[in-house]
């Protein structure tokens, strides 16, 4: 069973974006602490290789890997599938219908559209002779709200078989607000507010990505159910400039 899955809903998992196609930062993050480790390929120079690379990085270390494709798309889906990627966050994802979409390009006919590979990476090369089987119960949609239309639209989503989760995307939400660039603005931060009390209300597990530290401990704190604390990026990058800093001070 898919640990992530399993675990999603019954006890808070902390994350982390990995944005640098860098497997050494995969395999060096694995070991910080965190449950999952998203690997993006919607606005990172991730393509099939390095996601494959990753995926065996965090293999045996206990955490998640959760793969983002670049678009709620049929063939990216099929490939990272194929690749091994058993948590998928879909991007963009604004009505039920995108929703139910999103969840047929992870399932075989007749239930879903997904082409057939027995031996996949997914299906270790045609060795596990059980994965076509399994693999809807194994795998973890995750579907990414970021816009006015996927938040009059919300518990519609979260409603649809197989949407094991729902994620709200602060920075995309805030442009579609008028806000962009300020995921902090009271306006946007009112809306996360709204949209987590409202997916508590209909039971399904939340997730939620914040670079700020104080939001973060205030959400983990709510209990948002996945949530990814920092991205690789923003953690370099304040370590870097405050050591500069501190060395020029001092
Ligand atoms: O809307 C968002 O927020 C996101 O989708 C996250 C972004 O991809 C980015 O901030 C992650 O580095």
């Amino acid at each position: 069973m898919n640990p992530f899955k399993r675990d999603l809903g019954r006890r808070q998992q902390l994350g982390l974006f990995s944005t640098l196609a860098s497997t050494e930062l995969v395999e060096l993050f694995s070991g910080c602490g965190f449950d999952w480790i998203l690997i993006d390929t919607e606005h990172s120079p991730n393509e099939l290789p390095n996601v494959i690379s990753q995926l065996r990085a965090l293999n045996g270390t206990g955490v998640s890997p959760i793969v983002r494709p670049a678009w709620s798309d049929m063939v990216l889906v099929k490939r990272v599938l194929d690749a091994g990627a058993r948590s998928l966050l879909f991007p963009y994802v604004q009505s039920a219908e995108e929703a139910a979409l999103a969840v047929s390009y992870t399932r075989y006919p007749p239930q879903g559209v997904r082409g057939v590979s027995g031996a996949s990476r997914a299906a270790r090369y045609g060795l596990d002779t059980g994965y076509l089987r399994g693999a809807a119960d194994d795998i973890c949609v995750l579907v990414q709200i970021e816009n006015e239309a996927g938040l009059r639209n919300l518990e519609a989503i979260a409603a649809v078989e197989g949407v094991d989760g729902v994620f709200i995307g602060p920075s995309d939400l805030a442009a579609s607000l008028g806000h962009l660039g300020n995921a902090q603005h009271p306006e946007v931060q009112a809306a996360i507010d709204d949209a987590f009390r409202r997916l508590r209300a209909v039971g399904k597990p939340c997730g939620y990505l914040t670079t700020n530290e104080a939001e973060a401990a205030r959400r983990v704190a709510e209990g948002v159910d996945f949530i990814a604390v920092a991205t690789d990026t923003s953690i370099i990058t304040r370590a870097a400039s405050a050591l500069t800093q501190r060395m020029r001070q001092g």
